[in-house]
């Protein structure tokens, strides 16, 4: 049994794999990282191995010392990945847009995909039907945006993510919400309306805190996995025994 960790940069999402079956899963902070890890392992005593996926700031170490029979494995750049990465800077590629791109590489074969991960930030990562990683884009995700609008402005109030009534905001409060939301909204449509003029058939993959929000109100019609980056992690972990 697997107990796959992904480390993001606000939250921390856990779940224990059977197989490609999940058994549980969690959301936590990081400063309740020990005692919520202790108790998944303690309810799920068949799991021997971790898996994480990291982007916060938390080291190997802090999951090494959690349980010494575990056998931990912590992604990192010098792993071996499912797909060739194109980036000019594979050092600085994200983690979690390794572990995703290598997800949408192994379940989804010989195909162009994109996958967009709307958490934190909105990350795009398009990986082509010879398997070769691209790159995409990175932007301010939902709430990224409503709190940036609030700090470096003197006047606008910090407002939680609402859907917006109308298009045209005909108050601080709609417009704010209308920004944010459309503004995002667009930006995706607009984004795969981009991809498709240069590749004409591509997978969406649709992931990330705020997938199932967006995915309801995008032009496009685009299933929504919340779960795409912890089922990534699984198959990576696979795809990684296989290949030792
Ligand atoms: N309790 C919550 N805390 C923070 N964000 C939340 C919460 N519930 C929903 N969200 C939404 O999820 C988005 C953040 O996504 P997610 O939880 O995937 O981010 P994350 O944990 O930082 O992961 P990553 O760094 O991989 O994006 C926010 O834009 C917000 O709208
Ligand atoms: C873009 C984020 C913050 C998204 O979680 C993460 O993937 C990251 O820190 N990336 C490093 C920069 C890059 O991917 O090129
Ligand atoms: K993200």
């Amino acid at each position: 049994m697997l107990l796959a960790i992904d480390v993001g940069n606000t939250r921390i999402k856990s779940a224990v794999f059977e197989n490609n079956i999940i058994l549980e899963q969690s959301v936590f902070l990081k400063n309740e990282l020990e005692k919520k890890i202790k108790n998944i392992l303690k309810n799920f005593p068949k799991v021997t191995n971790l898996v994480v996926a990291s982007v916060g700031n938390l080291e190997k170490d802090v999951f090494l010392k959690l349980d010494k029979n575990l056998k931990v494995d912590f992604i990192t750049h010098e792993n071996q990945f499912p797909f060739k990465n194109r980036y000019a800077t594979p050092k600085t590629l994200g983690i979690d847009r390794m572990v995703l791109a290598s997800g949408a590489t192994l379940q989804f074969k010989n195909q162009n995909r994109l996958v967009i991960d709307a958490g934190t930030c909105i990350t795009y990562d398009f990986i082509n039907d010879n398997d070769e990683y691209l790159g995409g884009a990175i932007s301010p995700g939902l709430r990224l945006r409503y709190e940036a609008l609030h700090n470096f402005t003197a006047k606008l109030p910090l407002l939680a993510l609402e859907n917006p009534e109308n298009f045209i905001g005909n108050s601080t409060a709609e417009s704010i919400h209308s920004g944010v939301v459309n503004g995002v909204l667009n930006e995706i449509d607009g984004f795969i309306a981009e991809y498709k003029q240069i590749y004409p058939k591509f997978t969406i993959i649709l992931t990330g805190g705020d997938a199932v929000f967006l995915a309801k109100r995008l032009k496009n019609t685009i299933f929504a996995n919340s779960n795409f980056l912890l089922e990534s992690l699984n198959h990576l972990f696979q795809y990684k025994i296989n290949n030792d």
